[in-house]
């Protein structure tokens, strides 16, 4: 745990919600929430406008996908600059849905974080390793080559938080371990370590997802590498705010 750290939970809601429902996060989203936590919501991209304009500004809000480019003819695509424009600050990329259901390359997904940073949103950056690779005993080799993908376009990593997410784990009700969370956490911020410097290393919040919940949450948070979370289900419920209170 390291005070330079501060601790970072993130919904995301995926493809779930209508207005009345974002309504009803809305109100709980009211809290009360620790001031030690920074807090960001991951919402569909038709309600961003419509959550950035009804959450309290200390809650960030994120777009769950966008393209690499600021404009042009991408039928279906939004853009950083699009979604700054509405008032939000973060974009998650890479989650393991886009890479598994929809196909997207580590290389593209570094180049969309590398535009991203370059038009000044904040990014949670996901990588993770799929059940028959950790079987296989080859999850570092997994994680290291998805962020030695990412690394060439990262160009500020005080914009970056990197979201640690066994895809084994997400949607399953099967949380990784705090011992086996904990020692990926760990080695990737060897990994920060040896592949960018010690000051990356030390001040780049690493977080986990994967079934996080009230019951889980708190010895998760308890270990030395794990700066929060990224919370899919529990999100849409009141345990949200019981995730982004772990630490206190
Ligand atoms: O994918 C996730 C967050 O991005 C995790 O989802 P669950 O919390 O529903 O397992």
């Amino acid at each position: 745990m390291s005070d330079q750290r501060k601790f970072f939970v993130g919904g995301n809601w995926k493809m779930n919600g209508d207005k009345a429902g974002i309504d009803a996060i809305i109100s709980f989203m009211k809290g009360p929430l620790s001031p030690n936590t920074e807090v960001a919501v991951g919402c569909p991209q038709c309600y961003l406008m419509y959550t950035r304009e009804h959450l309290p500004e200390n809650i960030g809000v994120a777009a769950q996908n966008c393209y690499k480019v600021s404009k042009g003819a991408f039928t279906g695509e939004i853009s950083p600059a699009m979604i700054k424009d509405l008032g939000c600050k973060w974009v998650i990329l890479g989650h393991s849905e886009r890479r598994n259901v929809f196909n997207e390359s580590d290389q593209l997904i570094s180049e969309k974080v590398g535009h991203a940073l370059e038009a000044g949103l904040k990014v949670i950056a996901c990588i993770g390793e799929k059940l028959e690779e950790r079987e296989g005993n080859r999850t570092e080799e997994v994680v290291f080559a998805q962020m030695k993908a990412l690394l060439p376009n990262i160009s500020d990593w005080s914009r970056v938080v990197i979201a640690y997410e066994p895809v084994w784990a997400i949607g399953t009700g099967k949380t990784a371990s705090p011992e086996q969370a904990q020692d990926v956490h760990a080695k990737l911020r060897q990994w920060l370590r040896d592949n960018v410097n010690a000051q990356v290393a030390d001040s780049t919040r690493i977080i986990y997802g994967g079934s996080v919940t009230p019951a889980n949450c708190q010895e998760l948070a308890k270990t030395g590498d794990i700066d929060g979370f990224l919370v899919g289900g529990a999100s849409l419920k009141p345990d949200f705010v019981q995730i982004i209170n772990a630490r206190d």
